[in-house]
């Protein structure tokens, strides 16, 4: 059966964006391909009905930490990472909009006549006309980041499944990328994943999501199809959940 026929497993979903990964092979900004794949993608799965919540981090553009290690004062290093992530949200708009994908920006800090303030009924709402919501400004707060913002409004808005598309194809054992003998996880518990300190996810993030009782997946944005398979109940990367019982 070809996927498009399938059901999906999820009717909601909030579905985390790398800002690192908008970058594609340049070293800083949005490459405008990678965001008309993934308005692609992300059509395939409107197409079927899923209700999508976005966030988009802000690694292309500025990352609080990188700013403040490089002598700027970290809160102000943080607003910059935050609005970084409004920008994203932006481009990412503008992408869906052309694929006609009614979409709605909305902001963890008041932006008035750029993007609405965000009220979680009104997502909630816009989710359920099925128009797809990006919550940009993390979450609001320095010292955050947007894998916390993710799972934050997940939870908030009663999504099924936080959904975190990265460069890797799930949770390894150890950073895939620095280790050729890493070892991938199909299915591993929040404790596990906070005890094995496994950097995928911040642990701010994944305490929140274990508190919560809310499932995470993490899968590779890079693998064309995979998110329409994994939204259809296909096997893709790696569930992070309360584990075997
Ligand atoms: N145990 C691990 N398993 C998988 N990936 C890991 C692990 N430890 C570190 N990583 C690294 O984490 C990265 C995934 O995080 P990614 O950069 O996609 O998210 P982010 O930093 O939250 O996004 P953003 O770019 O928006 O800030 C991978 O590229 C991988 O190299
Ligand atoms: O709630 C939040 C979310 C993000 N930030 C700042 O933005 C940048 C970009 O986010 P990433 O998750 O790293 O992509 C982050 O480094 C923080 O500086 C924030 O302050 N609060």
């Amino acid at each position: 059966m070809n996927t498009n026929e399938r059901n999906a497993k999820y009717k909601r979903i909030l579905l985390k964006l790398s800002g690192e990964a908008l970058m594609g092979d340049q070293e800083f900004g949005i490459d405008p391909k990678v965001l008309d794949r993934m308005a692609l993608e992300i059509g395939q799965l409107v197409g079927i009905g899923v209700q999508i919540g976005l966030v988009i981090g802000g690694g292309n553009l500025f990352r609080g930490a990188a700013l403040h290690a490089a002598g700027m004062e970290r809160v102000t290093g943080d607003h910059m990472g935050m609005l970084a992530t409004v920008m994203n949200g932006l481009a990412m708009r503008d992408a869906l909009e052309r694929c006609n994908i009614r979409t709605r920006v909305m902001s963890a800090i008041p932006m008035s006549g750029v993007v609405e303030h965000y009220d979680r009924r009104s997502a909630i709402r816009y989710l359920t006309a099925g128009d797809v919501v990006i919550f940009s400004a993390g979450t609001g707060n320095p010292f955050f980041t947007t894998d916390s913002a993710a799972c934050l409004r997940g939870i908030e808005v009663d999504a099924d499944v936080v959904i975190k598309a990265t460069k890797v194809d799930g949770v390894y054992d150890k950073d895939p990328v620095r280790f050729a003998d890493a070892v991938k996880y199909q299915r591993l518990s929040y404790d596990e994943a906070l005890d094995q300190k496994l950097e995928v996810m911040d642990l701010t993030a994944i305490c929140l999501v274990r508190d919560q009782g809310m499932p995470v997946r993490v899968f590779n944005m890079n693998k064309p199809g995979a998110l329409l398979n994994l939204v259809v109940g296909g096997q893709e990367g790696t569930l992070i959940d309360q584990g075997e019982a």
